[in-house]
C-alpha cells in the first residue's frame, strides 16, 4: 500500500500526483492485448509505484481503463487500485471506454471525474471520447465546461488531463486519432495562463514538449507501447510505465516517467494492429 500524502504534512512542499493510462483491462482477469496480460502489467506498474513512491496525494487514470467497457471490468480496476492506494483517485474515458458505464458504476471507491484539487492545484479531467470512433473530439458542452471551470479558478495553477493527444505526436497512423477540434481547445486554454500543463494517454508512448505556457505530456501505457515517430502501427520494446508530477504551491511543476524493468510479457512485436 502506498502512503497517502496529507496536504498539511509539508506546507510549501509539492504534492505528488501519479498518472497511469491505457490499462486496457479485459472482461476477465488475465485477458491479453497483443499477447500481454493487461492485469499483470497493471499490477507490475502498481508494484513499481509502491516501490518508488513514499507518499502520494492523488492518482488519475487517463482513459482506456477497459478494453471491454463492462461494469465488472471497471469494478476490477477499482478493486486493484484500492489494494495500492487510499488517496483520492480520478479517471476519465478513452475511446475504448463507455463514459455512461463509468458514470453509472456503483462502488465505494469510484474515482472522481471532472475536477480534483491536489495540493492547491486544480486538475480538469476532460472527456474526449466519441462513441463508436477511435479519434477524439471535445463536444460543445465539454468545451463550455472547460471554459467555465477555468474562468472560476483563474488563480489556481491547473493541469488539464484528457485521453486523446491535442497535438500530433509525430506518428501518422495514430495522429489520425488526435482531438479533431484541438484549435477550439487551445483557443480556450490560451485565454487562461493558469494552465501549466496538459497530459494525456492514448498514444502509449512518452512525449514531452513545451507549447507557449504549457508543458505538453504523453504518458506510457501500463500495457503495450507504440514506437514513436513511425508512420505505420509499430509496437515498441520499451516497458509499461507511469508518470509522476510534483505540483508546487507556486504553480511550478516537475514531472517524469518510470518504467517496469526485468519482465517478459510475450508481446507480439510483429503485430500489424488490433
Ligand atoms: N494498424 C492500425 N492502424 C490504425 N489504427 C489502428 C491499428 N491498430 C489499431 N488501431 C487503432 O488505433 C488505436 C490506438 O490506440 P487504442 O488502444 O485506442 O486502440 C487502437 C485501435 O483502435
Amino acid at each position: 500500500m502506498v502512503a497517502t500524502a496529507s496536504p498539511t504534512d509539508n506546507p510549501g512542499m509539492p504534492a505528488r500526483l501519479i498518472q497511469i493510462t491505457d490499462t486496457h483491462l479485459g472482461l476477465l482477469d488475465g485477458e491479453t492485448l497483443l499477447g500481454l496480460n493487461t492485469d499483470q502489467s497493471l499490477e507490475d506498474v502498481l508494484e513499481l509505484i509502491e516501490h518508488e513512491q513514499s507518499a502520494v496525494a492523488a492518482v488519475v487514470c487517463t482513459g482506456d481503463v477497459a478494453s471491454t467497457p463492462e461494469p465488472a471490468c471497471y469494478r476490477r480496476f477499482i478493486d486493484t487500485m484500492a489494494r495500492y492506494f487510499d488517496c483520492p483517485m480520478g479517471w476519465l474515458p478513452g475511446n475504448h471506454d463507455l463514459a455512461g458505464v463509468m458514470a453509472a458504476i456503483n462502488h465505494p471507491g469510484k474515482p472522481a471525474h471532472r475536477t480534483m484539487e491536489v495540493g492547491g492545484w486544480l486538475l480538469v479531467l476532460l472527456d474526449t471520447s466519441v462513441p463508436g470512433f477511435v479519434h477524439g473530439d471535445l463536444s460543445a458542452p465539454e468545451l463550455a465546461f472547460l471554459q467555465t471551470t477555468l474562468v472560476a479558478n483563474s488563480q489556481r495553477p491547473t493541469l488539464v488531463m484528457l485521453h486523446h493527444q491535442p497535438v500530433p505526436v509525430g506518428s501518422e497512423w495514430i495522429d489520425q486519432y488526435i482531438v479533431r477540434n484541438h484549435e477550439a481547445f487551445f483557443a480556450v486554454v490560451d485565454e487562461h495562463p493558469q494552465v501549466k500543463a496538459i497530459s494525456w494517454g492514448h498514444v502509449h508512448q512518452l512525449y514531452e514538449r513545451q507549447r507557449k505556457g504549457q508543458l505538453m505530456l504523453a504518458t506510457p501505457s501500463t500495457c503495450v507501447q507504440f514506437k514513436p515517430q513511425c508512420d505505420d502501427f509499430t509496437v515498441d520494446t520499451v516497458m509499461p510505465g507511469y508518470r509522476w508530477f510534483d505540483l508546487y504551491p507556486d504553480g511550478t511543476l516537475k514531472t517524469g516517467i518510470s518504467r517496469v524493468t526485468g519482465k517478459q510479457y510475450g508481446i507480439d512485436y510483429r503485430s500489424a494492429g488490433y
